[in-house]
């Protein structure tokens, strides 16, 4: 009942602060809807009585009487939904907002891997879009409700007291109505995975880029199979759910007809014994079909309450989670540096995702100077991407620390510090902007700004996407913005390089691995760009990149080269450090040169365009 309540507060605190003239004018109406709706009853047994005493004249004003006040209730309620309707949509908006926001608010990403937190935001998502509708709803016929049925108790019991009993046998169907619910939000919590993974499988149909797989694979029966499964298991748990609560309400309604039954029988013998008026039977009769209607109303509107309270209560739960800040180990906040003059070490750090018991980085110790190009080697699953997540703050390690020019990076404010970041990933994103904007959102505040654009494109060797597009850089991307054009992979991978080189003066640029789509000669001419960038950068404020690459013939340019394996750092030093103590780096190094071995003689371009390494 508390959590009704508070569902109660928040949603009128939620609609006050959305619109409160509408939010009053509606309740307003909704209010003089209620009154008007007992007062009918009670003018209706004036009129009856006046009819059969023949008394003209009082008859006349209760039947106009009469007339006035159902075109009360009438307007009063329509008007009322009009205008709560309104109401609900711009609440319904601020909430929405409000989950996209948290569904990327967060300062890492811990929770994305939650299945807990996946099934909430698929409820929360069906269910806050009722909000609108049903919640407002429920808010404004409980006020009208709560109102009707005092003044309609009042009138029974002036009738008779026996027919007090009449909203007393409503409190059956309202517990059967609150245990059907939670019934059924359990049942929507267990369906919740269910009903993800079929809304997956159907945006895969949807989508162009699987489109080709599951052409080539024949996957067409797999897919629609897998669809089915997973409907037939959610469709099982809530209709079984549905049929259950069902039972369940029915049984307290029976409690409650029969008690009608009971009252208006009792009423009309006392008519028939000349006890009562027939205004008296006329008023009984038309009090209990409201108190019937009055029950109904408050079951279902409970109903909607409780289901309302969950949501809320779930969206209570992703905020509080998602708004978590993650504890600084007690130390007070430090400022971010202007410029490196150091550089960043990693002191004894391990990692292990929360849902895994093996740790991907066990005990790393690590010292990259300031200035230097650093390049990340090692097996697929040695943990390269993880170090890449850990140094963008998504996640904390799990022991050991990783200092900033001495300063342990859980004291850095993350935005700040993100701030002075950019990073390339490998499954970087294909937003479907303007080819101009989806560069441009690599520093949000020049997003608009054609110069920036154009130099970071320059500088990720990615100006020629950009020129050969029809409009240019107002070229619409992808298949959402109307005349969109479609890119290949390797010109989508271009422009997200060329979001990296949005931000101006960042203390660390990270690559990982952002280059798969493109030809060996095309990475190695970006290396050779971006490694020219990033040294100008490091000279101008002490900048580190950072790049992982599987590509060794691009990576022996780099200043350190850290070869990971076992969740530790195997090897570091220079390439030519590197080759002369014929560990794995070296191994690693030679089986990919063998491989071009195997093609073009040395010396003469590979498949790629690229020469083959040479010791
Ligand atoms: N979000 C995650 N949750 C749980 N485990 C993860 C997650 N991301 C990665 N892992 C696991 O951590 C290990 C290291 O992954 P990581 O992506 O860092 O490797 P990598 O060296 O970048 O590999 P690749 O060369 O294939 O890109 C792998 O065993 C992987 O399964």
């Amino acid at each position: 009942m508390r959590d009704t309540v508070r569902a109660v507060w928040e949603l009128t605190r939620l609609s006050w602060s959305a619109d409160r003239a509408r939010l009053l004018g509606a309740a307003a109406l909704m209010l003089a809807a209620a009154v008007a709706q007992p007062l009918t009853a009670l003018a209706l047994g004036v009129l009856t009585d006046a009819a059969v005493a023949g008394e003209a004249a009082r008859a006349g004003w209760t039947g106009a009487l009469a007339g006035l006040l159902m075109i009360v209730a009438f307007v009063g309620a329509h008007f009322a939904h009009v205008l709560y309707m309104e109401l609900g949509d711009k609440a319904f908006l601020r909430l929405d907002r409000e989950l996209i926001g948290l569904s990327n608010g967060s300062e890492g990403l811990e929770h994305h891997e939650r299945p807990e937190y996946a099934d909430r935001i698929t409820v929360l998502r069906q269910e806050l879009s009722r909000v609108s509708t049903s919640g407002m709803t429920a808010l404004m016929s409980g006020l009208s409700l709560m109102c009707g049925l005092v003044i309609t108790v009042v009138l029974l019991v002036e009738l008779s007291p026996w027919l007090l009993l009449l909203p007393l046998a409503a409190v059956p169907p309202l517990l059967t109505g609150r245990y059907a619910e939670s019934l059924m939000g359990e049942r929507r919590r267990r369906a919740a995975p269910h009903t993800r993974g079929a809304q997956h499988v159907l945006e895969l149909t949807g989508d162009a880029a699987t489109a080709k797989e599951l052409r080539v694979l024949g996957m067409r029966d797999f897919v629609q199979d897998r669809h089915a499964e997973h409907w037939r298991a959610a469709t099982r748990l809530l209709w079984g759910g549905e049929t259950r609560a069902v039972l369940v309400r029915i049984a307290g309604q029976l409690v409650f007809a029969s008690a009608y039954l009971a009252g208006t029988l009792l009423v009309v013998r006392e008519a028939v014994a000349a006890e009562r008026t027939v205004g008296d039977v006329v008023l009984a009769v038309v009090l209990a079909a409201q108190v019937s209607q009055q029950v109904s109303g408050v079951v279902a509107l409970l109903q909607e309450l409780q289901r309302l309270s969950r949501t809320l209560a779930d969206l209570r739960w992703v905020r509080a989670l998602v708004g978590r800040r993650e504890h600084r180990g007690g130390q007070p906040p430090a400022e971010v540096p202007a410029r490196l003059s150091g550089g960043i070490r990693f002191r004894g750090v391990s990692f292990r995702y929360p849902d895994r018991e093996k740790a991907v980085l066990d005990g790393v110790d690590l010292w990259i100077p300031a200035g230097s190009v650093v390049a990340v080697v090692g097996e697929n699953g040695a943990g390269k991407s993880t170090l890449v997540k850990l140094l963008s703050r998504f996640y904390l390690p799990t022991a050991g620390t990783i200092e900033i020019d001495g300063t342990d990076l859980r004291r850095l404010p993350v935005e700040r510090w993100r701030a002075r970041i950019t990073a390339g990933f490998q499954d970087f994103s294909r937003f479907e902007l303007t080819a101009g904007e989806t560069v441009g959102v690599g520093d949000l505040p020049r997003l608009g700004d054609a110069d920036a654009v154009d130099a970071a494109l320059r500088r990720a060797g990615a100006g020629a996407v950009v020129r050969d597009l029809p409009s240019g850089a107002a070229t619409p991307l992808g298949h959402s913005l109307p005349g969109g054009v479609q890119l290949s992979g390797g010109q989508w991978q271009k422009l997200a390089l060329g979001r990296t080189m949005m931000r101006e003066g960042p203390l660390l640029l990270m690559l990982d691995e952002p280059t798969a789509a493109l030809d060996a000669r095309a990475e190695h001419q970006l290396f050779e760009g971006y490694a020219r960038t990033a040294r100008a950068e490091g000279l101008r404020n002490g900048a580190v990149t950072l790049l992982v690459s599987h590509r060794f013939s691009t990576v022996r340019t780099a200043d350190l080269i850290l070869v990971l394996a076992d969740g530790r750092i195997a090897e570091s030093g220079s390439h030519d450090d590197l080759m002369g103590r014929r560990g794995l780096y070296s191994e690693l190094y030679r089986l990919q040169a063998e491989q071009y071995r195997q093609g073009p003689p040395p010396g003469v371009p590979g498949p790629g365009g690229l020469r083959q390494p040479e010791r």
